[in-house]
């Protein structure tokens, strides 16, 4: 079957490095995108929202399974906007490999690749996902929307079986890095502080700066600070929820634990809706500088 296919096309384990290292050079070329914050930010979206689309009550289920964030019609919902410039970056590299690596499977390495080049912790990754058609795509309008307050965030991650606080919060960290961009959601900012790395800054930042709630020049309600940062609702929701403030507080003092759980909350969501073979091995890559390249 399909998935017995994928299995004798894939590459050996050793060559999964080679294309973390093409995706690696991709985002060392592209260092000037979004006035030099880079290209990590916009991979680790698109890694995001090829898996985030998931849910197991559909009839057609999404996920990062049929990579088919690839297909025009997923990939123009209005929520994708900004991940054309980032499924460009990734084309090269999947006409390189010549269909031996499926679409989801190169979209979800592109967020290993993206979190641990901009510092972040190791995330485990396995092949075999295999590409499907365009019935194979999930209806436009699941992934979340910015506005909302505590609840709706975790209603939301429970449809993704995120159903631990902790992880949810851990995820959410991932906007430790980027930015949001009027065009592409209606939000701006943050100007200053946007980063290209991967730390617990964004849950410290959350608990001491001071937010005020402002309409922005799209008529979003935004909070901003005094040096031009910005937090979506749904970010501040983190801190006005008691459950999830006392998580961000232990992210915010301890980035290991933060580290630890978005590791496997990451690889749970590239993963979300996939039965692997039990013979498929869970890969662990090495970072450009750990091989001195
Ligand atoms: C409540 C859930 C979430 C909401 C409502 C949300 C919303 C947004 C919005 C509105 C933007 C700005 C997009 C733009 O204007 O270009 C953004 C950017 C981003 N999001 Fe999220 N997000 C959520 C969860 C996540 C998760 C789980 C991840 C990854 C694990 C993630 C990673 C990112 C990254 C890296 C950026 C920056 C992209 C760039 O700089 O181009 N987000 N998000
Ligand atoms: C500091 C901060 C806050 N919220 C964000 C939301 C999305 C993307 C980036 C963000 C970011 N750098």
């Amino acid at each position: 079957n399909e998935v017995q296919f994928a299995a004798s096309n894939k590459l050996k384990n050793t060559n999964y490095q080679n294309v973390y290292n093409d995706i690696a050079n991709v985002i060392r070329e592209n260092d000037e995108h979004d006035d030099y914050i880079g290209s990590g930010p916009v991979l680790l979206r698109l890694a995001w929202h090829a898996s985030g689309q998931f849910d197991s009550k559909q009839e057609i289920k999404g996920g990062s399974y049929n990579g088919t964030l690839r297909f025009d019609k997923e990939l123009s919902d209005p929520s994708n906007a900004g991940l054309k410039y980032a499924f460009d970056l990734l084309k090269p590299i999947y006409k390189k490999y010549n269909h031996q690596i499926s679409h989801g499977d190169l979209f979800t390495l592109a967020g290993v690749v993206a979190v641990q080049e901009m510092g972040g912790p190791k995330i485990p990754w396995r092949y075999g996902r295999v590409d499907g058609d365009i019935e194979t795509v999930p209806l436009n309008g699941r992934l979340p929307d910015a506005n909302q307050n505590a609840n709706y965030v975790r209603n939301f991650f429970h449809r993704l079986n995120f159903l631990e606080d902790k992880e949810i919060v851990a995820l959410i960290g991932a906007h430790c890095v980027g930015k949001t961009h009027l065009k592409n959601s209606g939000f701006e900012g943050p100007w200053g502080a946007a980063t290209n790395m991967f730390t617990n800054e964004f849950f410290r930042n959350l608990l001491t700066e001071k937010w005020v709630l402002e309409k922005n020049e799209a008529g979003n309600q935004q909070y901003n600070n005094d040096k031009g940062y910005m937090m979506l609702p749904t970010d501040m929701a983190l801190v006005q929820d008691g459950s999830f403030k006392k998580i961000v507080e232990e992210f915010a003092n301890d980035e290991s634990s933060f580290f630890k759980v978005f590791s496997s909350a990451f690889n749970k969501l590239l993963e979300n809706g996939i039965k692997f073979e039990k013979s498929s091995p869970v890969l662990y890559f090495k970072t450009l500088d750990e091989q001195d390249i």
